[in-house]
């Protein structure tokens, strides 16, 4: 056991998808793994093992923010030898074109996180994901008629802020989207040379305040989550 999973070595797959919220990952292992078994119930943040098409895979959830998916990433890939981390999350979108119910795959993640920037001071270090699970992903999204959007998402440390004038203002130097994790993932997954990669769909709308409902939200995450079972699957 590592110091915050349960597990013993060897019952988590090497490849992992990664929700935020714990609950997500028992949903996804009810709905969409044979013989799921539950690996890890310490703080609640849940993980589980099961096989889909007959390739073996973990979900384990992360909890919200960097400094809680630092930690679950870091052990998982060090402490349980996981080879392919594939993060399925919520985001706001910062842009007009970018619709509500869109999936999108991200390519890099900018952050106003320290925890990247205090370790290289005076660098602008881009955070970007696996070039190989970035095109499969895309390649299985468009055989599925998703409308996916790939290209760069802000990790931010705050949910709330005072103004979205901030956030909108990244939007127009491109950024799709904001959440909260990709670009710990990104940093981690680099550092240690496994793949990284984030897909996430798009829950609301920060410059129109439009919001999906529950069982909106619901469906539209089956797609990205098929579309991640089956990128690493491949
Ligand atoms: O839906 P998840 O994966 O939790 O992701 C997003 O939702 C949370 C905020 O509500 C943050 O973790 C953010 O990154
Ligand atoms: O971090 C997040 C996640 C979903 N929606 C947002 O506005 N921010």
């Amino acid at each position: 056991m590592s110091f915050h999973i349960e597990a013993k070595v060897g019952e988590v797959a090497e490849s992992v998808l990664l929700p935020g919220d714990p609950l997500r990952a028992k949903y996804i292992a009810e709905t969409f793994l044979e013989d799921a078994v539950c690996y890890n119930q310490v703080r609640g943040m849940l993980g589980f093992t099961g096989t889909y098409k007959g390739k073996r895979v973990s979900i384990q959830g992360t909890g919200m923010g960097m400094p809680s998916a630092s930690i679950y990433i870091h052990e998982l890939i060090n402490d349980y030898g996981a080879k392919h981390l594939v993060r399925i999350g919520t985001c706001g979108a910062i842009q007009h074109d970018v619709k509500i119910r869109d999936v999108i795959v991200a390519q890099a993640a900018a952050t106003n996180s320290a925890i990247i920037r205090n370790q290289f001071p005076g660098y602008d270090f881009p955070q970007i994901g696996n070039f190989d699970s970035i095109k499969t992903a895309f390649e299985i999204g468009v055989s599925k008629g998703l409308n996916l959007r790939v290209g760069n998402v802000l990790s931010s440390d705050l949910f709330y802020t005072d103004s979205s004038d901030e956030f909108s203002k990244l939007g127009k130097h491109g950024v799709l989207a904001v959440e909260m994790e990709t670009a710990a993932l990104y940093f981690l997954a680099n550092k240690f040379g496994v793949k990284g990669l984030s897909l996430l769909t798009v829950s609301d709308h920060i410059l129109t305040g439009e919001q999906t409902t529950a069982q909106e939200r619901q469906t539209t995450f089956n797609d990205m989550i098929e579309v991640a079972l089956e990128t690493v699957s491949k």
